[in-house]
């Protein structure tokens, strides 16, 4: 499937513009209210204690602010960060000299912890519960294992797919946090401190209708922020006002609700191929030509959210607002 301007994984076109507009510490992350407080008060206590925060693990659909929470973390605990990812890391001796390379109290953030294959997970099972690793010495028959113990760090995982993580993994993690789609009007807080951090010039009105359209994500308020913003230079005097948003998403294929072509296509496949359902995730799945994975985790959690959607147990049906959105009659 193309390239999809809504999509909440992270496009190169993001890279430069992500790194600018990340909160650096607790006060200016908006949001995800639950997770924010457990946390300061968790940072605190171990701050008061001189000890290592104990691990975290987020989870949640991409563009939440994960990678973002983990940076807050080691700024308010002022400690050090070392950023890697599941597939970065091949080989269990990888993943050990990373772990001694550590100082003490530091933060080891795995990006896409449910793609670390097993040998090396193996590494993380005593080193996250006793701060040690072992490690084979020798060969054959004289081969033994010896102990190394490890400074005190934290590790925060991430993840997109929280049932893919192993049980003990899982439960390795002493803090979990589920990150949540933003509210309107959190995205619209959003929207003005980027517009303020990239000294673009933005209506309240205008910012609400980019909110809207954003589907319950930082990383892609921000990305239609960068775009409407070039059409507001190039067609109007600069400002972004509602207008402008409105004609620009337009054209941008991201409709009032934040859907574009593939949305639309996934609802109407239901309609007009499966009657509104209910109707299985394969099946579906099948019929638009994507993996049941990629349906799941990206494709259907805005539906779901927003109530064009809903799941039963005999599977998925498409709802009233659904059909009046498509303009479609019952
Ligand atoms: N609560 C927030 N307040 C302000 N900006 C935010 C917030 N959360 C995320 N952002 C912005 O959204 C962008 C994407 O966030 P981030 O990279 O942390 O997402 P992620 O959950 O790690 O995504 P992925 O699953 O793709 O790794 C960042 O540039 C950040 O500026
Ligand atoms: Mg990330």
């Amino acid at each position: 499937m193309g390239k999809r301007i809504i999509t909440t994984e992270n496009l190169e076109e993001d890279i430069k513009i992500e790194n600018n507009l990340r909160p650096q510490y607790l006060k200016d992350y908006i949001g995800q209210e639950k997770a924010k407080k457990t946390l300061e008060i968790y940072i605190k206590a171990a701050k008061e204690r001189g000890d290592a925060l104990d691990h975290v693990l987020f989870y949640g659909p991409p563009g939440l602010g994960k990678t973002t929470l983990a940076g807050i973390i080691a700024n308010e605990m002022g400690v050090n960060i070392k950023i890697t990812s599941g597939p970065a890391i091949e080989k269990p001796g990888e993943m050990a000299a990373i772990l001694n390379n550590l100082q003490e109290n530091d933060i080891l953030f795995v990006d896409e912890i449910h793609r670390l294959n097993r040998q090396v997970e193996e590494v993380l099972y005593p080193a996250m519960e006793d701060y040690a690793i072992d490690i084979m010495i020798g060969k054959g028959a004289s081969a033994r294992s010896i102990r190394l113990d490890l400074p005190k760090f934290t590790l925060v995982g991430a993840t997109t797919r929280a049932g893919m993580l192993t049980a003990p993994l899982r439960d390795r993690f002493g803090v979990i946090h589920h990150l949540e789609l933003y509210t309107e009007e959190e995205l619209t807080t959003i929207i003005l401190r980027s517009a303020k951090v990239l000294e673009v010039e933005i209506e309240e009105s205008g910012a609400v209708e980019l909110a809207k359209r954003s589907r319950g994500t930082p990383r892609l308020a921000n990305r239609l922020l960068k775009r409407v913003r070039d059409f507001a230079q190039v067609k109007y005097d600069g400002v972004i006002t509602e207008e402008v948003a409105n004609y620009a998403l337009n054209l941008l294929d991201v409709d009032t609700y934040g859907l574009d072509h593939i949305d639309r296509m996934i609802l109407l496949t239901m309609i007009e191929k499966f009657q509104g359902g209910p109707v299985g995730l394969e099946t579906l799945a099948a019929s638009i030509a994507e993996d049941a994975g990629t349906l799941e985790d990206v494709y259907e959690p805005y539906l779901l959210k927003n109530g064009f959607i809903q799941r039963t147990p005999r599977g998925r049906v498409v709802t009233e607002l659904a059909y009046k959105h498509l303009g479609i009659e019952i």
